[in-house]
């Protein structure tokens, strides 16, 4: 998981590292530090240490080439080419006019340089779904959260994988199967609602899916449920119809979320279908598949970047529990600190 921008990451660090200078400055001694008089006769070496302060600093100039070198080595990595400048750009600016004190790790105070132009790129406020749905329980109103994103991303298991921490947190949400696009999404779903013995809304292949969602929430009000999950039809993002009827499901049923599902392997193109469906629909936070599979692991940093807007949690694998809260400080440690 995230391993090869792992290595790039720490390879910079290291990199960096190597090119600190060591400067040696003449500090004037004020009266206070000047040696009492009884031990005036050892003045001389002493004031002479006090005299200078040695420290390390980075030759930022100097770095530049490498600097630039990384921007490509991350675009390789799926971190989109804007996100690579803006980052070794923050990263910069970060070890400009550092002094790192003699007796100080330097690797420790380049890591945080990078760590800090990392999260300046990533921290958007987010919130918990889990947590809102808790909410909605002890408030009793009804969340809806609606999930989209293009075929295959995983959206179907990721609604089933949040179903599940739901009904684990107390709530039980009520699944509206409106992707009826595609027979099969129903049924995908119904197979999941059932495991998990949560209710499902579903209606006839081709039925209108706002209709659906509609028939979901007037069922989670008529039996005192508060939670609403809306699957949607996933086609390709430039699909006129599909974002006309996205819009058309978000109208009818007035989501407090809209939730876009996002494949890491997908790399580039899932910050693509990011600003497409942000443009298109509006989107209120990011849930990023798949990040066990990619090795890669710019697609993470990319999205939450680009978009501003928070990834709430990474899929890590097929099984209901492999869904992870993302933190943006956890991630950053995840990259840079040590081997978990
Ligand atoms: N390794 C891994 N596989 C995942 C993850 N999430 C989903 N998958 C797999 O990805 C495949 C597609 O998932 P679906 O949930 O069917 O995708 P979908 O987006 O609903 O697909 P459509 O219904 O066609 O739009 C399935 O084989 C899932 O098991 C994840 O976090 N990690």
């Amino acid at each position: 998981m995230l391993g090869r921008l792992k290595k790039a990451l720490k390879g910079l660090v290291n990199e960096v590292a190597k090119s600190t200078k060591e400067v040696t400055e003449e500090k004037p001694v004020t009266p206070e530090e000047r040696p009492k008089e009884k031990k005036e006769e050892k003045k001389g070496l002493l004031t002479k240490l006090k005299d200078t302060i040695v420290y390390k600093e980075i030759d930022v100039k100097k770095l530049e080439p490498l600097l630039e070198e990384y921007v490509l080595t991350l675009s390789e990595l799926d971190v989109a080419y804007e996100v690579a400048e803006e980052l070794i750009e923050n990263f910069k600016k970060n070890l400009a006019g550092l002094k790192i004190k003699r007796g100080v790790d330097e690797r420790e105070v380049i890591e945080k340089a990078l760590k800090d132009a990392i999260l300046g790129l990533i921290s958007v406020p987010a919130f918990d779904l889990i947590e809102e749905a808790k909410r909605a329980q002890r408030e009793g109103r009804i969340l809806k959260i609606m999930f989209m994103g293009v075929n295959g991303v995983g959206k179907t298991t990721t609604i089933a994988k949040v179903a599940y921490a739901m009904k684990r947190a107390g709530v039980t949400p009520v699944l509206a199967a409106a992707d009826t696009f595609r027979a099969g999404a129903v049924e995908q779903l119904k197979v999941h609602a059932e495991r998990m013995g949560v209710p499902i809304i579903t209606k006839p292949y081709g039925s209108d899916p706002a209709s659906v969602a509609y028939d979901a929430i007037e069922y989670a009000k008529a039996r005192g449920f508060n939670v609403v999950l809306i699957d949607t039809a996933g086609r390709m993002h430039v699909d006129v119809d599909l974002m006309n009827e996205l819009r058309k499901v978000a109208r009818v049923a007035e989501p407090d979320y809209k939730v876009l599902v996002l494949d890491a392997l997908t790399g580039n193109d899932a910050v693509e279908q990011a600003k497409f469906f942000d443009e298109a629909v509006g989107v209120d936070a990011v849930i990023l598949t798949k990040v066990d599979a990619d090795a890669k692991g710019g697609a993470v940093l990319s999205v939450a970047a680009t978009i501003k807007k928070p990834v709430l949690y990474l899929g890590v694998g097929q099984n209901y529990e492999d869904l992870i809260k993302f933190d943006p400080k956890w991630f950053v440690e995840r990259l840079l600190g040590e081997e978990k």
